[in-house]
């Protein structure tokens, strides 16, 4: 019935070139209510039609289910998945975008079931699965978040008794692994326990689930309070929360921490989940979520102490979103390595810091703090893009190892195993 009914449309609108606006009311703005007449030409089909349609002057207005799309022309042609513009052995894209009339309209426009079928001006036809644009047109996409996550204060991390992963099960079974994962994609934090307390059996684990991200600090790191390095980390300081490498220009994207030795007091480890201060912030009071944001400022590590001499400068706002939903993904938060704030004209600097001063409280309720004590043989893995973590001060001898690893790999690796990353 739908299909008689879009097919009607379709010769109507043959010769209706260069129309603007929307040309048939009764099909408004949602697709509203269908059409009495030609329900009533198909008794079998159902109260409301699966699938409609309207071809406007730029681009194709679809509803399928509940989902309202607005399909441009010119995206409609240069995502065909035709054997001649895609190649489905690669996954890639064959035909050159660049050989497309920016003003291609299609010739002929039919839907079935299942399929939208495109004739182009020049005799190509191709076909979409309906399901297939739902999920792949922004507005299937503005529908969902890119990566699900649960945010969380200390309670809900621990009411949420999210288990720790035996090494062995990380190490030896795809199950073991995914559930990690799974874990950490969901709360930016996870641990594996039972690891044998050395740098090498830290690295296998890392191996396991990425590429270890080398950075100045070297491949795998030990430290302690050594000052070998020109950084608070090598001291027996406390450290404020904070993300790392916010000086790099795509600050690593894991940490992974496995203490290995400490003998006295004090070190425990603090770590807050950001986007959970974020989302408060955006609560109380968009517009400093908004400045956050919006407003770029560099972070910097500059190092000469030994041998070691390092400058690097990473520029972005403390808050980065999609902007195409306003979801978080890479908070920028390091109160000790932040530069001079030099991007950000007199008028609107102020307000920056009213901004920060509202996620730093939030990031400081004691609510959102979750401590914990790292014993050899329990490594941590933290979402460096959206935990902060820090450490009380400590006596004694005191021994870390770990890493950075890649993101692009830690999802590579969940998105096999058929998690959503
Ligand atoms: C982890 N490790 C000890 C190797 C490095 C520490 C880097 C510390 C730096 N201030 C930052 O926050 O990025
Ligand atoms: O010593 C610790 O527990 C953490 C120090 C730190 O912030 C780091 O190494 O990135
Ligand atoms: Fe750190």
């Amino acid at each position: 019935m739908a299909m008689m009914w879009c097919q009607r449309l379709a010769w109507l609108l043959r010769g209706q070139r260069g129309s603007t606006g929307r040309r048939w009311p009764w099909l408004s703005q949602d697709l509203g209510p269908v059409p009495a007449a030609p329900v009533r030409c198909c008794p079998t089909a159902p109260a409301a039609p699966r699938c409609a349609w309207q071809l406007h002057q730029d681009h194709l207005e679809l509803r399928y289910g509940s989902t309202l799309m607005r399909l441009d022309f010119v995206w409609l042609r240069d995502h065909c998945r035709s054997a001649s513009c895609y190649n489905a052995k690669t996954n890639q894209r064959s035909l050159d975008t660049a050989s497309v009339d920016l003003a291609i309209r299609p010739q002929a426009v039919r839907v079935d079931e299942t399929t939208l079928f495109l004739t182009w001006p020049d005799g190509h036809v191709t076909r979409y699965g309906l399901e297939w644009l739902v999920r792949n047109s922004y507005e299937g996409q503005k529908q969902q978040v890119m990566h699900p996550r649960i945010l969380w204060n200390a309670e809900i991390y621990r009411q949420a008794q999210v288990p720790s992963v035996d090494c062995r099960s990380f190490l030896e079974t795809d199950e073991g692994l995914k559930e990690f994962l799974q874990n950490f994609l969901l709360y930016g934090i996870a641990f594996v326990e039972n690891v044998t307390p050395t740098k090498e059996d830290t690295e296998i684990l890392a191996e396991r689930i990425s590429i270890i991200r080398e950075t100045i600090y070297g491949r795998m790191w030990y430290f302690t309070s050594d000052f070998s390095r020109g950084d608070t980390a090598y001291t027996k300081l406390a450290l404020d929360r904070h993300t790392d490498t916010t000086y790099f220009q795509e600050p690593c994207g894991i940490q992974v921490f496995h203490c290995l030795k400490h003998e006295g007091t004090g070190g425990r480890t603090l770590l807050v989940d950001g986007f959970h201060a974020a989302e408060q912030v955006l609560r109380r009071a968009p517009e400093h979520f908004e400045l956050l944001a919006k407003v770029p400022l560099k972070h910097e590590y500059v190092e000469s102490v030994g041998g070691c001499h390092n400058h690097m400068i990473g520029v972005g706002p403390v808050l980065n979103v999609y902007p195409w939903n306003n979801e978080l993904y890479l908070i920028r938060y390091n109160n000790y390595d932040r530069a001079v704030i030099n991007t950000v004209p007199h008028d609107v600097v102020r307000r920056w810091y009213h901004a920060h001063r509202a996620l730093t409280a939030e990031l400081r309720r004691p609510d959102n703090e979750l401590w914990v004590k790292l014993k050899p043989g329990k490594a941590l893995f933290v979402d460096n893009w959206r935990v902060l973590h820090g450490r009380e001060a400590f006596t004694g001898y005191r021994q870390l190892c770990g890493c950075y690893l890649t993101r692009d790999d830690v999802l590579n690796t969940a998105r096999l195993l058929g998690l959503q990353a």
